[in-house]
């Protein structure tokens, strides 16, 4: 099971999560979000990260110039798109030989048909919980919802993950699921990451 711990905005709590080797780190370059990275940390503390974790870029509806500024100055290897980008800009972002994944958002059911045009262009989906803000809502959706999903594209399973949901998730047989995003159910204040908590949920889905 991958691991994606996003939302890093704090220098020290980076270094330390860092440490752990997780899959993938999330930086979020929406300026509306409370984990904005803005000043918060250095370019060169993301680009000098190590080699072996993917760093991700989180966006909501940025142009593909902007987004591709930021990957180069944070040496960033993998875009998220969280908010209504099209299939064309997934592309766009594949081709500048970014890896790209897309979230969505999961209300009361998921339309399966609606990601169809994305297929192509994507390397992972993202499922996150629907909620006022784009993503961060600290609230868990109905996991059955994805057991029919059939498309090539592997997916992370999101929203209001915590430490209480490890032993469930490491049982979780769901088709296409790739892997777990840590967000704000391991901070001890938006964009602070609790580096314990984190450490005790990989040991527990590592295990399994
Ligand atoms: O976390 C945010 O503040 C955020 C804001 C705007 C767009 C995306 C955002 N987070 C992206 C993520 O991948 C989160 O980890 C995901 O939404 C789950 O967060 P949580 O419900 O806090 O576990």
């Amino acid at each position: 099971m991958l691991v994606k711990v996003c939302g890093m905005r704090d220098a020290t709590a980076l270094t330390d999560v860092a440490k752990l080797e997780p899959d993938f780190l999330g930086f979020i370059f929406a300026p509306k979000s409370p984990r904005f990275v803005g000043e918060a940390l250095a370019a060169e503390q993301v680009r000098t990260l190590p080699p072996n974790i993917w760093k991700v870029g989180v966006f909501v509806n940025e142009s593909t110039e902007n987004i591709l500024a930021t990957a180069h100055r944070y040496g960033l290897a993998a875009v998220q798109l969280h908010g209504q980008e099209t299939p064309a800009q997934c592309e766009e972002l594949n081709e500048a030989g970014l890896l790209v994944m897309k979230a969505f958002s999961v209300g009361e059911k998921v339309d399966f048909d609606a990601l169809l045009p994305y297929v192509p262009y994507c390397d992972f989906f993202l499922f996150d919980t629907k909620g006022a803000a784009p993503g961060g809502n600290g609230a868990t959706f109905n996991w059955n919802l994805l057991s029919t999903y059939n498309l090539p594209v592997p997916y992370f399973l999101a929203g209001g993950l915590g430490l209480e949901h490890a032993a469930e998730l490491s049982a979780l047989n769901l088709p296409g699921l790739a892997g777990v995003d840590l967000n704000s159910g391991f901070e001890t204040a938006p964009g602070v990451k609790d580096a314990g908590r984190v450490a005790e949920m990989l040991k527990v889905l590592r295990a399994a």
